[in-house]
């Protein structure tokens, strides 16, 4: 049986590793607060981020990392994007040598612009082909109440792709492979930044039309950005990418989108946060980080700028709105 240590016991940690242990892996998740373990292994419930969602008995946990990662195959990083350079850096003495190293975070670094998978190249020293990344159309409760959903994994070596799949394939859970690091991350990134924009949108009332602009608007954006990073537009039109985007931009369930909803209400950085549970919006972050990228490849992202004028600059959600209509008009 193989092994997995999964490092963070939020939302989406929880419920991979919930989908893990279904799968048969042996699963020791690695919390950063005792008493979130303790809930975990003893309720076989996470009730901070996952109230009301049964773990399987076979699901245990720890607050010591070393006791986690001990003799682990596979090494689940499922911690929000910006503190993963951090965290890693305390854990990366106790991976073994030949393990898997695989991403759920969807995010941009800010500051170095680097993707999750690079920041793991960088601090663990791992071989790039060890490292693999997991993004789709997932969002952690319906997952983890066992609504059926499919999701990608992709890594450049496809012997480790295959075997994250068979690690995570369950009845309710189907893991496609892919080579295209780059496209995956790019789609999870960029996706929390465009629902952010569907959700302020919402928030001023705005319907469905809109919605379907931005979304498709978005994912032009995406993409542009996408190829000229090297990554395949397949992806981009596949459950990385159109998937997780579609998902996001829609659910009540999307904490980023969730977020953009109160700021279109008028609310303040520090309401819109309220909405989330405690929980990270990724987009709030990476909105910068992915501007910034995509300036530095010179790649237009109209509503990602907009998004990071909103959130950080002090735009107004109707001003930035009135300004990305009134953009000369192009073909598509
Ligand atoms: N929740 C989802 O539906 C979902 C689905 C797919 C991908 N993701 C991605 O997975 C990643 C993790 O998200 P989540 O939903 O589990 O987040 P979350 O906010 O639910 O939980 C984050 C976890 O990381 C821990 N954490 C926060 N700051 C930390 C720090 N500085 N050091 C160590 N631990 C820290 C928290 O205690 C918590 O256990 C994000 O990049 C997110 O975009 C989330
Ligand atoms: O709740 P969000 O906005 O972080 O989105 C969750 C997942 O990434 C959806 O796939």
């Amino acid at each position: 049986m193989s092994k997995a240590a999964v490092l963070g016991a939020g939302s989406w940690g929880t419920a991979f590793a919930k989908v893990l242990a279904d799968a048969g892996t042996d699963v020791t998740m690695w919390a950063r607060r005792a008493e979130v373990a303790e809930s975990i292994a003893g309720r076989h419930e996470n009730v901070d981020y996952l109230p009301g969602v049964a773990l399987p008995s076979t699901l245990t946990a720890t607050d010591d990392a070393a006791a986690a990662l001990d003799g682990a195959d596979f090494v689940v990083l499922a911690v929000p994007s910006q503190s993963l350079r951090s965290n890693l850096a305390e854990w990366s003495p106790m991976i073994g040598e030949d393990a898997t190293l695989l991403s759920l975070a969807k995010g941009i670094e800010t500051g170095t612009l680097m993707r999750m998978s690079q920041v793991i190249v960088q601090v663990t020293g791992a071989d790039p082909g060890r490292v693999a990344v997991l993004s789709g159309p997932n969002l952690a409760r319906e997952i983890a109440i066992e609504q059926p959903a499919a999701t990608v994994i992709a890594c450049t070596d496809s012997t480790r792709a295959l075997a994250l799949q068979k690690a995570s394939a369950t009845g309710y859970f189907r893991p496609y492979t892919n080579s295209d690091v780059i496209g995956c991350e790019i789609g999870g990134a960029c996706k929390n930044v465009i629902a952010l924009a569907c959700g302020m949108a919402a928030g001023s009332g705005l319907g469905d039309n809109t919605i379907a602009s931005i979304i498709t608007r978005g994912l032009a954006e995406i993409i542009r950005l996408g190829v000229a990073l090297g990554a395949k537009p397949t992806t981009l039109a596949g459950l990385a990418g159109v998937g997780d985007l579609v998902a996001t931009c829609s659910s009540p369930l999307s904490r980023n989108r969730s977020f953009g909803e109160r700021l279109g209400q008028g609310g303040s950085m520090e309401t819109a946060q309220e909405a989330t549970h405690g929980q990270v919006a990724e987009g709030v972050k990476s909105c910068s980080s992915v501007r910034a990228l995509a300036s530095s490849y010179d790649v237009e992202m109209p509503l990602t700028d907009a998004v990071h004028r909103v959130c950080h600059e002090g735009l107004v959600v109707q001003d930035a709105i009135g300004q990305l209509l009134g953009r000369r008009t192009k073909s598509e």
